[in-house]
């Protein structure tokens, strides 16, 4: 198992964000979590890569008890974060940038003394094939178009070699055609990695949920199962759903 949460509990003033019972996932699995605004997604991925530190519950990746550590700890032991707003450097070139994240998982001493061997640069060039970027590695990320900058951001990511990827929205604010070639992209990165996407846009939901989905209402864990499962759930159209009734016919 790649990881396995229990009890996992934060409020912040007198609202319970997120009170997950239990929560685990496989290596290699991809998993999408959706729910209603407010429902604890976010907070949920925040525990789980250090950014907010829960007040009881444990989490378990890999060997590691990681609750307690910081975001650094938690990205050194192989969870990456891609949050849904860009951050790529809009002035330096798409190949730097990722040369910059590729030399962010090495220690500062090796990474002064970094030489860009042939290697690390074929390296940086399958990364940007994979993700549709081999013809735009020297533009400067800052021109990329709004779904070629979140494929920068997912190559970042994915340049840290991280074992576990959280991925928030990543379709968002994207074209049907980016949509889908995002989600090509996911199905493929889940054949190396274990990964957990936020989503809202059924579509897209449909798309990528080879396995299961998850489903928080409220902080808690109201049903895990295939897509199908979770659309027809009464419960799931009565919290969820039933307010993308019309977004769902077209599924
Ligand atoms: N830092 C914070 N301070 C105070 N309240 C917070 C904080 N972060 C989240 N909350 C509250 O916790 C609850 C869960 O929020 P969260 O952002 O995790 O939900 P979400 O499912 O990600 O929602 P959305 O789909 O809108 O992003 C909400 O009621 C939210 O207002």
């Amino acid at each position: 198992m790649l990881l396995e949460v229990n009890d996992l509990a934060v409020a912040f003033g007198g609202v319970q964000a997120l009170d997950l019972e239990y929560f685990s996932l496989e290596d290699k699995e991809l998993r999408v979590v959706i729910g209603p605004n407010g429902a604890g997604k976010s907070t949920f991925m925040d525990i789980l890569c250090g950014k907010t530190q829960p007040d009881r519950g444990t989490v378990r990746f890999r060997e590691h008890s990681i609750t307690g550590l910081t975001e650094v700890q938690i990205a050194e032991l192989g969870i990456g974060r891609k949050f849904q707003q860009p951050s790529v450097f809009p002035g330096l070139t798409v190949f730097d940038n990722m040369v910059l994240a590729a030399r962010m998982k090495k220690d500062v001493f090796s990474s002064l003394f970094f030489k860009m061997t042939g290697e690390f640069k074929d390296k940086v060039h399958a990364m940007a094939e994979r993700v549709g970027l081999e013809n735009v590695l020297q533009q400067p990320a800052g021109a990329l178009s709004h779904g070629q900058k979140q494929w920068l951001e997912i190559a970042i990511v994915v340049l840290q070699d991280p074992q576990l990827l959280l991925i928030d929205e990543p379709a968002a604010g994207m074209s049907d055609r980016e949509t889908e070639k995002t989600g090509e992209l996911l199905l493929g990165l889940a054949e190396q990695h274990g990964v957990i996407v936020i989503e809202h846009d059924m579509h897209f939901v449909k798309q990528i949920a080879n396995r299961l989905v998850s489903v928080l209402v409220n902080g808690k864990l109201l049903m895990e199962g295939s897509f199908e499962e979770v659309r027809n759930d009464q419960r799931v159209i009565d919290c969820y759903l039933g307010r993308a009734n019309a977004q769902l016919e077209k599924v």
